[in-house]
């Protein structure tokens, strides 16, 4: 656990950029700072492993207070991911990688073969191994960064803005690998982001920050959603919180009825195939499962040209279809109990 102790920072010659600051970062869970532009998310990160120094108030890992501790031992047990990666530019892909477990005292070999599997986890094949940091995409420096701040195995990890430099295609495909990741991993970390989305969809916690580094709420993503604690935070998490919390519900209860009952869909061996409208038949664009969320739920009914939303089976078999009215009749009536 991660724990700050009523923590300030102040600037010399500038303002108080981390004002009072008090939470705690679950062992095991990942935390994301997140608040406007200049509200102490990156000094805050930066007292966790001593890049910056509190000028009051302590900041403890595990119960021990980080500031009596030495900077070079505290940092190798914490993993740091920087936007653009910060790569060793005339180091190969490996090279980078295997830095930091050759410094821990392994052999070359021992450390290549390690990093080898790590750039395997992060979604790099072999073949990026022998590149240079410029050759290589924004996404896949990225994820070289990452498997350079897990080389060491540390138990805590701070990310300061790590997909923020690619574009939203490749962020959402690393944001799906990371969870994976972090599924298998359960690292303690930290991570900054100016990005509500961002922070809704990774954080286990989030901890909003307003100007002036005040936190103003520290919660779980539904906690933040269903409850803000002030205008502040209602107007930082969007007008569209009601949608965005539909991502957090499950699809499981969405009462159906019978594919059968719709005369507009089109059905083979079972699995659906299209719609039958006025203009012709259409593709149907997605379908959605048990496991799949109310906001999948409503965004297929919603994009439907029929406005019907169609469940599947796990082998691809349609069980049941909602039609957009009874779904909105299902989630007033979930509201209102
Ligand atoms: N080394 C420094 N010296 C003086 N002031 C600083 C220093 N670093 C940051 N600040 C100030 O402290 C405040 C908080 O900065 P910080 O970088 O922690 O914010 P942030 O929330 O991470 O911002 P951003 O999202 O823009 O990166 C800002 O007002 C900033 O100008």
């Amino acid at each position: 656990m991660i724990t700050f102790e009523d923590v300030v920072k102040i600037y010399p010659g500038g303002g108080t950029a981390v004002d009072h600051l008090s939470m705690e970062l679950p062992t095991g869970k990942m935390t994301v700072l997140v608040g406007p532009s200049g509200c102490g998310k990156t000094t805050s990160l930066r007292m966790i492993n001593r890049m910056v120094e509190p000028t009051s108030g302590r900041v403890l890992i595990d119960g021990q207070d980080v500031s009596g501790q030495d900077e070079a031992l505290l940092r190798r047990g914490i993993g740091y991911v920087i936007q653009h990666a910060g790569l060793f530019p005339h180091r190969t892909v490996l090279d980078n990688v295997a830095t930091v477990p050759m410094l821990l005292g392994k052999t070359r070999r021992e450390a290549r073969t390690a990093s080898l599997e790590l750039l395997e986890r992060v979604g790099l094949p072999t073949e990026f191994a022998k590149r240079y940091p410029a050759q290589l995409s924004g996404g896949q420096q990225q994820r070289v960064g990452v498997a350079r701040a897990l080389a060491a195995d540390p138990p805590v990890m701070l990310m300061d803005e790590p997909f923020s430099a690619v574009d939203p295609v490749v962020r959402a495909q690393l944001h799906t690998e990371f969870l994976r990741l972090q599924q298998d991993l359960g690292k303690t970390i930290a991570m900054v982001t100016h990005d509500i989305d961002e922070a809704i969809k990774l954080g286990d916690y989030v901890a909003i920050l307003r100007q002036g580094g005040v936190l103003a709420q520290f919660g779980t993503p539904q906690e933040l959603l269903d409850a803000p604690a002030d205008e502040f935070v209602a107007s930082f998490v969007g007008r569209d919180r009601g949608l965005r919390s539909l991502s957090f519900d499950s699809a499981a209860d969405v009462p159906v009825v019978p594919p059968a009952s719709s005369a507009d869909l089109i059905l083979e061996g079972g699995r659906p195939i299209a719609w039958r409208t006025a203009s012709g038949d259409r593709a149907i664009a997605g379908t959605f499962t048990k496991a799949d969320s109310l906001r999948i739920v409503t965004d297929l009914a919603i994009s439907s040209p029929v406005g019907i939303a169609v469940r599947v089976d796990d082998n691809g078999v349609c069980d049941g279809i909602v039609r957009h009215h009874d779904l909105v009749d299902y989630l007033m009536e979930r509201r209102a109990s």
